[in-house]
């Protein structure tokens, strides 16, 4: 049976997922230790299982391009095209965007904070530009090609879904089908848009998925009938995978 692996991950820890700061389409960069563990965790893992990519596809923001830099100098990838793509980007987090999530929790309560953070169709409140990051983030020179009537002000995990999705299926998954190994770099949200898809995951039940930065997760193909198989392979010890998503999940200090 011929099967191809694809590989998704989340980028290195960020300034403002440091700092616990909603950061959606805020074009933070990584920190000492998000780029420590690209290498540390995600280079490790990709290199122990002896992966290897023809194409990476990211987003726009350079948390993701930092994280695609530290696997592409340490695994000699420097021949591999990498795709950029704003469909790819974290979810736009609204008028939560720059804001504490501690302190948003303290403010409306964590049932509120959770239900914007991870429930599938409820949209923060839209940013407007009184919010200190939004003229960063409408003037961002990366983001000048993106469609206007496709810019958005908010989003929820189902408006990211019609955006990355398209790229998903009519990009992304016709070259694993022909056999090329592709990576995506892209970010928590994305992540879970895209397991939601692949493995047809409830509007409910994904409210409970969380993804760690740093951690690869492979996805295997039947070549012959395109079927998924099996389960979410994490490349990294177990132990680490489930602490780290316990920490995406908890709102933080
Ligand atoms: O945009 C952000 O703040 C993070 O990348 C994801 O945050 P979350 O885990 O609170 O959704």
């Amino acid at each position: 049976m011929k099967t191809n692996k694809v590989v998704i991950l989340r980028h290195g820890e960020s300034e403002f997922n440091k700092l616990n700061l909603f950061c959606g389409w805020h074009d933070a960069p990584l920190t000492d230790k998000g780029l420590e563990d690209a290498s540390k965790i995600a280079v490790a893992g990709l290199r122990q299982h002896q992966m290897q990519f023809d194409v990476i596809y990211t987003s726009l923001l350079q948390r993701a391009h930092q994280t695609v830099d530290v696997i592409r100098e340490n695994l000699k990838y420097h021949d591999v095209p990498v795709i950029y793509d704003w469909r790819l980007n974290e979810r736009h987090y609204g008028n939560l965007t720059g804001f504490n999530k501690r302190q948003v929790a303290n403010k409306y309560g964590e049932e509120k904070v959770q239900i914007w953070r991870r429930s599938f169709d409820v949209l923060p409140p839209e940013i407007t530009p009184d919010n200190p990051y939004y003229a960063k983030i409408r003037n961002n020179p990366k983001f000048k090609d993106i469609p206007k009537d496709k810019f958005p002000d908010t989003e929820s995990l189902k408006t990211l879904m019609l955006r990355a999705i398209p790229l998903w299926e009519q990009e992304i998954m016709p070259k694993v089908l022909n056999g090329q190994r592709v990576l995506v770099v892209a970010h928590g949200t994305v992540v879970r848009a895209l397991m939601k898809y692949i493995e047809n995951i409830s509007d409910d039940d994904i409210m409970k998925v969380n993804i760690p930065n740093s951690v690869p997760c492979v996805f295997e193909y039947d070549l012959s009938s395109g079927q998924r198989m099996g389960n979410i392979q994490y490349l990294a010890d177990a132990d680490y995978v489930k602490k780290e998503t316990e920490k995406v999940a908890a709102i933080g200090n």
